[in-house]
């Protein structure tokens, strides 16, 4: 799969995003993040030795003792920036783009052992959290002002299998006034898993 980002948005002064600082381990970011989210989905799904353990939690209370020294303001953040490949962070899963244009976004996703909620399916609540990402890129997209997200419905039609391949689709619907209206589905193979219906409110000049 192609690795693809949310790129496209860099100089955009809607979203008032400097370009990445190449000095700042941007180049590195993206492969610690894949790093963490693999052993996300393998602590998720191993019994580690308690040797193990205690090793793992020594190191990792040594690198946030560092981190705590680097903190910055939101301005300056580069984990979870839009312009960074799967955002840099692992809170979802990363998403690969097939299709993207003013008024839709096809894709594909994966959600790893990390993501599991029981008997194989995804965590209900990671569901709505990839579809405001999806459907907030489309709200977002075709060179629309700012929106935030209003309200988002979810229907769960069907299990959603972790470590599969699924594929979605986020449509614009419509627009009346500032309200916009985005669509989104998630599927496996031809099965429906779950669908969205988002209302999104374009920000008035100066709403944060
Ligand atoms: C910050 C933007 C995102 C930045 C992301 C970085 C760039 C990324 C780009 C792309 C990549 C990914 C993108 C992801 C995107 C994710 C987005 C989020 O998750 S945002 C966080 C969760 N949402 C909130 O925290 C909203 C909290 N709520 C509010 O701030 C306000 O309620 C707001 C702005 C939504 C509306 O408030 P008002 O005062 O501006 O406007 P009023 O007058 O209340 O509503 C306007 C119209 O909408 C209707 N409306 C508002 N809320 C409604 C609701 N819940 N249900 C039905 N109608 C509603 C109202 O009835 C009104 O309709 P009538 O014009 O009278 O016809």
């Amino acid at each position: 799969m192609a690795e693809t980002s949310d790129q496209g948005v860099t100089g955009d002064p809607h979203w008032n995003l400097t370009p990445l600082p190449a000095d700042r381990g941007a180049p590195d970011l993206p492969r610690l993040a894949e790093a963490l989210r693999e052993f996300n989905d393998l602590m998720t799904g191993a019994v580690a030795p308690p040797d193990l353990v205690k090793e793992m939690l020594r190191q990792v209370e040594a690198f946030n003792s560092e981190l705590r020294a680097h903190q910055v303001p939101e301005r300056d953040q580069i984990i979870g920036r839009i312009d960074v490949p799967g955002r840099a962070q692992g809170l979802i899963p990363v998403v690969h783009t097939d299709s993207s244009g003013p008024d839709h976004l096809h894709g594909r996703v994966r959600f790893g052992r990390y993501y599991l909620g029981r008997n194989g399916a995804v965590y209900g609540g990671a569901i709505p959290l990839l579809f405001d990402s999806l459907l907030g890129r489309v709200s977002n997209g075709g060179g629309r002002l700012p929106s935030r997200t209003a309200y988002l419905h979810v229907d769960y039609r069907s299990i959603t299998p972790i470590g599969t391949d699924l594929r979605f689709e986020a449509r614009f619907v419509r627009e009346e006034g500032r309200k916009r209206f985005i669509e989104g589905a998630l599927y496996n193979g031809d099965t429906l898993c779950a669908e969205a219906e988002g209302l999104f409110i374009t920000l008035r000049p100066g709403q944060a």
